[in-house]
């Protein structure tokens, strides 16, 4: 583990202290707002050996934090020996899921170094949890399961995520705050985000919600307001019911303080740096995993990220 290294900054004084690494770019379900992390679908995957190398030279630049992605990464059947690898060399290691597979596995990642986890469920309902994954099997019970196994295995915290969708889910959130206090997770409400260039999407018009208003609410309902340091997101304490439930809120669209808050490089299934998720002409192409040449592109690499909503 390194100590004491300093970041690189990109040219808009914005240091990198995290990766957001893509693991495959598959996946059992087929959400309506899926984004893929910005690439196309079936790219081909790096090994365990090389998403080490990546990981070790970006440590060695002093990121700390490592996000692991897909496409749904419990996919990859050798996901506990690449979160090994990655744990030699960074500590706090997250993974967002959709959690199907997570009942099964919530204890080996644990114990291979995982620290925490965020869940995909944006749906109370069978019916309209079925219409937003695009899928025609209900694993809905699987999930719910797949979070109470992680609290289990102690992957702390655990997040909830919601994708607000207008005229399907926007009227749930109290009913996704009583989920969050019965299962002890932290809610994360998140703005639908258009994929690059499609923000005049039919698609896009009808479901996406403005979550400034709800935002506003939250605050003014909460007792503490804390911020990540990541994209700078919003997180309440709101008084419900018998208990506490912590709210995060991402508002991704049109907002240049979650962009200038923006602290990570991207990195591809099949070995690219990226500088940002709504950007297609940003790829840096891992041809060698040599040490120098690796270091080279990084730097090249987080000096080309530019806050997209500027
Ligand atoms: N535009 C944009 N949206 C992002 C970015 N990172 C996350 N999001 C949005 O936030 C949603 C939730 O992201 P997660 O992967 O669950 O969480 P995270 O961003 O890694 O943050 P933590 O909850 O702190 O682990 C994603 O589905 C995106 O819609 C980003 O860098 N840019
Ligand atoms: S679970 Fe995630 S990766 Fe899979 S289709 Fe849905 S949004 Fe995309
Ligand atoms: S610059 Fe903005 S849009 Fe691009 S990855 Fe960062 S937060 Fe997302």
């Amino acid at each position: 583990m390194m100590d004491h290294v300093s970041y690189i900054y990109d040219n808009f004084k914005r240091p990198v202290n995290s990766l957001r690494l893509q693991v495959n770019a598959i996946c059992n379900y087929n959400c309506m707002f899926c984004h893929m992390e910005g690439t196309d679908r079936n790219l081909s995957y790096m090994t365990p050996d090389e998403i080490e190398r990546v990981v070790r030279v970006a440590a060695s630049f002093g990121v700390s934090r490592i996000k692991i992605t897909g496409g749904e990464p419990l996919l990859r059947h050798d996901i506990i020996d690449i979160i090994k690898r990655i744990k030699r060399h960074v500590d706090d290691i997250s993974m967002t899921t959709n959690g199907v597979m997570l009942h099964k596995l919530a204890y080996e990642l644990k114990d291979a170094g995982l620290k925490r986890i965020n869940i995909s469920m944006h749906a109370l309902n069978d019916n309209d949890y079925l219409k937003i994954t695009g899928n025609t099997r209900n694993f809905r019970p699987d999930v719910i399961d797949g979070i109470k196994s992680a609290h289990l295995a102690g992957l702390e915290p655990v997040k909830v995520n919601f994708v607000v969708l207008k005229g399907i889910n926007d009227d749930k959130i109290n009913d996704m705050m009583d989920f969050c206090l019965e299962n002890d997770a932290v809610l994360q409400l998140i703005e639908y985000e258009a994929p690059r260039n499609m923000e005049n999407s039919y698609e896009y018009i009808k479901y996406h919600v403005d979550l400034r208003n709800i935002n506003d609410d939250l605050m003014k309902k909460s007792i503490e307001y804390k911020k990540n340091t990541l994209h700078n997101r919003p997180v309440y304490s709101i008084p419900w019911k018998d208990g506490i439930v912590r709210v995060e809120v991402v508002m991704p669209m049109h907002n240049s303080d979650f962009c200038m808050h923006c602290t990570r490089l991207r990195v591809t299934a099949d070995g690219k740096f990226k500088t940002c998720l709504l950007r297609d002409n940003d790829y840096f192409d891992i041809k060698s995993f040599d040490d120098d040449y690796l270091r080279d592109l990084y730097i090249k690499a987080v000096k080309n990220r530019i806050p997209y909503w500027r």
